[in-house]
């Protein structure tokens, strides 16, 4: 077994036997200009995903650059399309075959692109955990709540039937669902489907929570309890989050730092009310500005096509400080020190 996985305060709470591990995490390699205070769990090293299909070559991912710490949660945030989902399923290894990957994965100390299905089985669920949007596509229907949060508890590993049990209940009554494990999905809400599939990822002590879109299409009232659910067994575990959004509010109430993406590629990387309060990149401002709240002006044009992509800064066509030579090149990387954009121009 790896080492490195931190004995969770869930498990602590009910009481299993299960030893505590050491701590194998290596410092991430830091992006130039890029200042790492404490260590990344997860470090993300020009990460490129291509899909051949038949219109082309899309690339979903490229060169994608990204560190987590502990105990932090970093947002990621994007356009539709832009390569948020591909990039958590290259972390969890869930890409289709047919997929071309490149880069390095870096999670306590190890490259989980090199790792083989058993290994990377192992990690799913029992390192990394995933909150997805739907709770009807993750809980079975047939069984209770509190058989499958059990059972997320013995896929980590470290309890016996009895102990997961118990971890089961504890969670769920963390989450306010106490004495409610023998229920089936349909005899609860939508929203304590919800905390049952939170509490399934949470059992396990990951240490790390990804979370996919984990309040799309819910209403005002609901994402702000989900976001306080997730919360819940972030600090229980002491886990670190990657949190991909639409939603720049749930982002800004959340993260610790945010990552913008623009097809395919990091455009902005910086603790979160720097990045929201003065963007350095174009698209981040622009992004910005298309919220309600912000004026509600759309960004004109389109996110390029991810198999025709344009030459230079992708953002150009759509920039209004786009000069002629935003096309001559890749952008260059900038740094202020705490945070770093790509762009030809603008600071
Ligand atoms: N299996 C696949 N085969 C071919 N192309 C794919 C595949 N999966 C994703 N893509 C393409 O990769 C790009 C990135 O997709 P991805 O799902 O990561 O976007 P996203 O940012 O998560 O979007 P959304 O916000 O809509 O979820 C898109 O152009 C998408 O069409
Ligand atoms: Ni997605």
């Amino acid at each position: 077994m790896a080492g490195g996985i931190n004995r969770s305060r869930v498990e602590e709470m009910a009481s299993s036997s299960s030893a505590v591990n050491g701590d194998g995490e290596r410092r991430g390699v830091s992006r130039p200009g890029e200042k790492l205070q404490g260590e990344a769990l997860l470090s993300i090293r020009g990460l490129s995903v291509k899909f051949p299909t038949e219109a082309g070559t899309v690339h979903a991912a490229v060169d994608v650059s990204l560190d987590i710490r502990r105990e932090e949660t970093l947002a990621l945030v994007g356009e539709t399309g832009c390569g948020k989902s591909v990039v958590a399923a290259s972390v969890l290894q869930l890409l289709p075959s047919y997929a071309e990957v490149k880069g390095e994965i870096f999670f306590g100390g190890r490259d989980l692109l090199g790792l083989g299905e058993r290994e990377m089985a192992r990690v799913r669920g029992r390192e990394i955990s995933m909150i997805f949007q739907n709770p009807s596509l993750s809980l079975n229907p047939v069984y209770t709540i509190g058989h499958q949060v059990a059972e997320s508890a013995l896929i980590g590993g470290r309890a016996s039937p009895a102990g997961a049990r118990s971890m089961a209940d504890s969670i769920l009554s963390r989450l306010g669902l106490a004495g409610r494990g023998g229920m089936y999905p349909f005899q609860l809400s939508g929203g304590m489907n919800q905390r049952a599939m939170i509490a399934a990822a949470g059992v396990a002590g990951p240490r790390l929570i990804i979370a996919d879109e984990p309040t799309k299409g819910l209403d005002q009232e609901l994402v702000w309890e989900v976001c306080r659910e997730i919360d819940i067994i972030k600090d229980l575990n002491r886990s670190s989050m990657l949190l991909i959004t639409h939603d720049l509010e749930v982002a800004r109430r959340t993260a610790d730092r945010l990552a913008v993406m623009y097809a395919g590629e990091v455009v902005e990387t910086g603790p979160v009310a720097d990045v929201l309060e003065r963007p350095r990149h174009p698209y981040s401002l622009a992004l910005l500005k298309s919220l309600p709240g912000q004026g509600f002006h759309p960004i004109p044009g389109s996110s390029p096509s991810a198999v025709r992509r344009p030459p230079g800064c992708l953002f150009h066509p759509r920039c209004s400080w786009a000069e002629p030579g935003c096309r001559s090149g890749p952008p260059p990387l900038r740094s202020d020190g705490r945070r770093w954009w790509r762009c030809w121009e603008r600071c």
